[in-house]
């Protein structure tokens, strides 16, 4: 039977404050998404984009100094919607960003649909800053401590009441930059987090298949990938990038491992900001992992 992919494109940039994220669906279909994954047998569909406001047209500071919280708040629950709808049609969704905070209705939407699911959370950054630790107010620095429960209750109840993770069904991969009390609450947090030095010391691959063995008792996975756990030399299309990331291979040989498990159903790829890059190469290689993640090997 050929698995079928519905694309799902969020163009989203309220999150943080430099524009040009939301152009990140575009650059990434322009890239040949879809064509690449029916040259890998896949049946591929287009489910467009999820409706986000620009900037220009919302309140840009909500209480405790969030950037955009409302309208944030609305475009995730869109995209809880739509996210949740594509796994109960069995679809294999993958979720172009906009900027990090849409994971908020992603993960949600996996969860409702398809029941718990492990996360693996491959980023730079911890994203678990909340509004009181944050020191930017940027919502896309705090998807991962609401989606465990802890933050702005508005944040916390997309898509239910409920946490949607416990720190246990999450791995954190690349980690190099945190905020002073993000680090600590990351700390006592229960996450398992390999920051760049175990990449280092351990290798990728030891990392990856670490990670995959502490999430054994989830059999379904999310990947949520964030472009700038790519050292920048590779991705310099972001908007926040940190210097001492993946390398090119080291970013394939994770996808290769990841879709070795058969466990992977969902995606998402987030904070390609197109107006950074240079000549799309950022998308084009989101596009490579993408391929990589799903099943495309050398040989
Ligand atoms: N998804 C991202 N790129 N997040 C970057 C977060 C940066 C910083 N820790 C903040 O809270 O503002
Ligand atoms: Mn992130
Ligand atoms: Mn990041």
């Amino acid at each position: 039977m050929r698995r079928v992919v519905r694309i799902l494109g969020v163009p989203m940039d309220l999150g943080q404050g430099r524009r040009g994220v939301d152009m990140g669906p575009s650059a990434v279909r322009y890239a040949g998404l879809q064509a690449r994954l029916e040259g890998l047998g896949y049946q591929v569909e287009d489910g467009g984009n999820i409706i986000v406001p620009v900037p220009e047209e919302v309140r840009a500071v909500g209480p405790g100094g969030m950037r955009h919280l409302e309208a944030v708040a609305e475009a995730c629950e869109r995209v809880f919607q739509a996210v949740r709808e594509t796994v109960a049609d069995g679809r294999f969704p993958i979720i172009l960003g906009g900027d990090h905070s849409i994971a908020m209705g992603t993960i949600a939407g996996v969860i409702a649909a398809a029941g718990p699911t492990g996360v693996l959370w491959i980023d730079a950054h911890g994203d678990f800053n909340t509004p009181e630790t944050s020191p930017s107010g940027n919502i896309h620095g705090m998807p991962l401590a609401h989606l465990v429960g802890r933050g702005h209750p508005r944040l916390i109840q997309i898509g239910g009441p409920e946490p949607k993770l416990r720190p246990e069904q999450i791995v954190l991969i690349g980690v190099r930059s945190l905020d002073p009390e993000e680090r600590r609450a990351m700390a006592e947090s229960g996450m398992l987090v390999f920051t760049m030095r175990e990449i280092d010391e351990l290798g990728i691959a030891t990392v990856v298949r670490q990670a995959l063995t502490r999430l054994k008792a989830w059999p379904r996975l999310h990947v949520s990938l964030d472009l700038d756990v790519l050292d920048p030399q590779v991705a310099p299309g972001v908007g926040t990038p940190v210097p001492g990331g993946l390398t090119y291979r080291e970013a394939h040989l994770m996808m290769e491992i990841l879709a070795d498990s058969g466990r992977v159903g969902s995606v998402d790829v987030v904070e390609i900001n197109p107006i950074l890059d240079e000549r799309n190469r950022t998308a084009e290689l989101a596009v490579e992992l993408l391929a990589s993640l799903l099943g495309q090997q050398i040989l």
